[in-house]
């Protein structure tokens, strides 16, 4: 099977990091095309991924297309590799944030499988977050396509109304996490730690609070209830973090995704 993806950038490699992690694919049936030669070339030699010369070479060389390029991007490339795709009906997977199925259908301008494919940067390490929905022409290789999709982490079907809500929750949040682990660390900092041990502090503490949330049955706060010990330090910690908004602040983060996303 080969994969190829138009643009090469963060999420792309995230994405082509997972799959040989997995062992999903062999490196020379990665293919990469990107913006400007001098970054996606030698990406590809360092992967043993083949460097394709045009978007058109990568559609013509794969059997499945990733659409990994800016969502202003997406058009014009579709615009660009229409005769190819004409050609070679190629499965697409679009990974553009605020661009639907009926959209991309337009912008591709002929029958094509099309999946629309939300990943977060955690594929990289197989532990995504990956949101999926597709037309009807995909419905034969959507299950190949989950396959694959679930060896870089968890994978949800999920309604097209509800993809900007899972871009906060998943594809950007990684980012208001670091946040979070920043601010963790950089208090450490203040009460003396250096920056490399109170961020290895914050970020473990973190990573196993994920996994006890992500496996347990209860709620995340019945979660800290067990954390917080009656009249001890967290639920001091807690009501502080409480008052100066903790919560509004994260749900005002999550709306203003949503609305760049809908923009
Ligand atoms: N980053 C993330 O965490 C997530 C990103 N996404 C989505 O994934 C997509 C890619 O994002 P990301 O990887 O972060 O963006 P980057 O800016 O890191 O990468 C974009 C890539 O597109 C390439 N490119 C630009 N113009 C063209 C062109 N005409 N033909 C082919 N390739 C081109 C760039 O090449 P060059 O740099 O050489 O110009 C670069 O390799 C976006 O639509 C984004 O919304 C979705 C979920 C999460
Ligand atoms: O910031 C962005 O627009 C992309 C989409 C989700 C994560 N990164």
């Amino acid at each position: 099977m080969k994969i190829g993806f138009i643009g090469a950038g963060n999420m792309a490699r995230a994405i082509i990091a997972g799959l040989l992690k997995a062992k999903a694919v062999a490196p020379a049936d990665i293919i990469v095309h990107g913006g400007h030669a001098a970054n996606y070339q030698p990406y590809a030699e360092r992967i043993g991924a083949t460097a394709a010369a045009s978007n058109a070479a990568v559609v013509e060389q794969a059997d499945w297309v990733v659409l990994a390029v800016a969502p202003p991007v997406g058009k014009p490339v579709l615009r660009e590799v229409h005769e190819a795709l004409a050609k070679h009906p190629r499965p697409l997977l679009s990974l553009l944030t605020g661009v639907d199925l009926k959209t991309l259908a337009a912008w591709a301008d002929q029958p094509l499988p099309l999946v629309r494919v939300m990943p977060n940067l955690n594929v990289a390490l197989n532990a995504g977050m990956t949101a999926y929905a597709a037309n009807a022409a995909a419905q034969p290789v959507l299950p190949a396509v989950v396959a694959l999709l679930n060896t870089l982490g968890e994978s949800m079907a999920l309604p097209e109304a509800d993809f900007s809500t899972f871009v906060a929750l998943a594809g950007s949040s990684p980012a208001f996490v670091y946040m979070f682990i920043d601010a963790l660390s950089r208090a450490g900092v203040k009460y003396g730690l250096t920056k490399q041990v109170a961020t290895k502090i914050a970020a473990q503490a973190v990573m196993g609070s994920g996994l006890m949330a992500a496996q347990s049955t209860e709620s995340p706060m019945d979660l800290a209830d067990q954390v917080a010990s009656p009249g001890g330090t967290t639920v001091a910690g807690m009501l502080a973090m409480a008052a100066a908004g903790f919560m509004p602040a994260v749900v005002a983060g999550v709306d203003a995704t949503i609305a760049k996303d809908r923009e």
